[in-house]
């Protein structure tokens, strides 16, 4: 099989809702999807990057600049249409790892679909389904929080994660635990926004039982967070410090974190994202599957990653609905709170054609 270049797929999918974090408030998904083009076949990965640099130094714009000039280009000498082959392909090029990794996707799954093999079947899924959570963004009040939260409960979500930032914390975390009971499985995230001054506030969330707090310091600040967890009961975990393999080793040793949330556009791909669960296996640090918002093509590659064993708390890969009117893949739908693991070779699920037909499309041959 032989690689000639990539597609580069750019749409909007508005949001069904504003989703409101302490970066900012999103309302619509930029999308980048990735055809990787090959003599006998495709494959199809799905960007991370948000149209803005706020959750990390990635951006839209960027990732197809470095795609087009560096990333692609270094791929023409790729002896084999495999998957690993593509990290090392790409070291010389210093970080961009969201854009690295949605080459190394569509690679993954041209390979996979012509070997006809699923995600799940190569990562290492020991399950057929798994439990599924949902993430619900800072809202105007704690009421209109809890009549969101009451809808996702209905939905049949698994498990809660509040978006958290200094003034909304301690508020809205007591009132969902005094509406919807201890048993609850509830969990926050601060995208970064405390400091190490912040630790008694934090602390603040102690008595609330919550599985963990994620991220609530500067993605560079290991010690910051390993002296926080010294200060506070709730579990520190990791999200956007958490870029490698060698990353989450070092977070764990220094204690910065009990809880690793894996996310495999932020670590450079589901090869690494893989090594990242072995890490933690290893430590006993158990892990989960964020979400960046995507499109049923990552949503389908996010499930079959969640499958694998120490992937033992539910994650963020919600139904479709919880963030598009359509989806551009057949919907991802909640049965009794958990998804199927898609069985088809690849991701097992393809974009529907005329929902791309609007679609801005670029051409890059991995020779030029
Ligand atoms: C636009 S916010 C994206 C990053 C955020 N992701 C989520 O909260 C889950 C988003 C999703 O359900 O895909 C995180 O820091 O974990
Ligand atoms: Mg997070």
């Amino acid at each position: 099989m032989k690689l000639d270049g990539f597609e580069l797929i750019t749409t909007t999918l508005p949001l069904v809702s504003p989703f409101r974090t302490s970066f900012g408030v999103e309302t619509e998904r930029g999308v980048l999807l990735v055809r990787a083009v090959t003599d006998e076949g495709e494959g199809w990965g799905e960007c991370s990057t948000l149209l803005d640099p706020l959750y990390s130094s990635e951006y839209l714009a960027g990732v197809l600049d470095v795609l087009r000039r560096y990333l692609v280009p270094a791929l023409a000498d790729l002896p084999a249409v495999e998957a690993h082959r593509v990290g090392p392909a790409l070291a010389r090029f210093a970080g961009h790892r969201m854009a690295k990794a949605v080459l190394e996707m569509a690679v993954l799954d041209a390979e996979l679909r012509h070997r006809g093999v699923s995600f799940g079947r190569e990562l290492g899924a020991v399950h057929d389904s798994v439990p599924c959570g949902v993430s619900v963004g800072i809202m105007d009040s704690v009421p209109q929080l809890l009549d969101a939260v009451a809808e996702y409960l209905e939905q049949g979500y698994a498990r809660i994660k509040l978006k958290i930032e200094p003034g909304w914390d301690v508020e809205p975390v007591r009132a969902v635990r005094e509406r919807f009971g201890d048993d609850l499985l509830l969990q926050v995230d601060a995208n970064t926004a405390y400091t190490l001054k912040d630790a008694g506030q934090l602390a603040r969330l102690d008595p609330f039982g919550l599985l963990l707090v994620e991220q609530p310091l500067p993605e560079e600040d290991i010690r910051g967070h390993a002296e926080l967890q010294r200060r506070i009961a709730t579990p520190v975990c990791l999200d956007e410090s958490i870029v490698s393999a060698r990353a989450a080793a070092d977070a764990i040793s220094l204690g910065a974190c009990q809880v690793v949330n894996i996310k495999p556009g932020r670590v450079g791909g589901y090869l690494e994202a893989r090594r990242i669960h072995d890490v933690c296996a290893a430590h006993d640090v158990p892990v989960w599957c964020g979400g960046m918002l995507e499109s049923g093509i990552g949503r389908a590659a996010n499930l079959a990653l969640a499958a694998l064993p120490n992937f033992t708390l539910p994650g963020d890969t919600s139904a479709s609905s919880r963030y598009f009117h359509q989806d551009l893949t057949p919907p991802f739908e909640l049965v009794d709170g958990r998804m199927a693991v898609p069985t088809g070779p690849g991701l097992g699920v393809e974009p529907i054609p005329e929902l791309l037909a609007g679609a801005r499309r670029e051409w890059v041959p991995v020779r030029g």
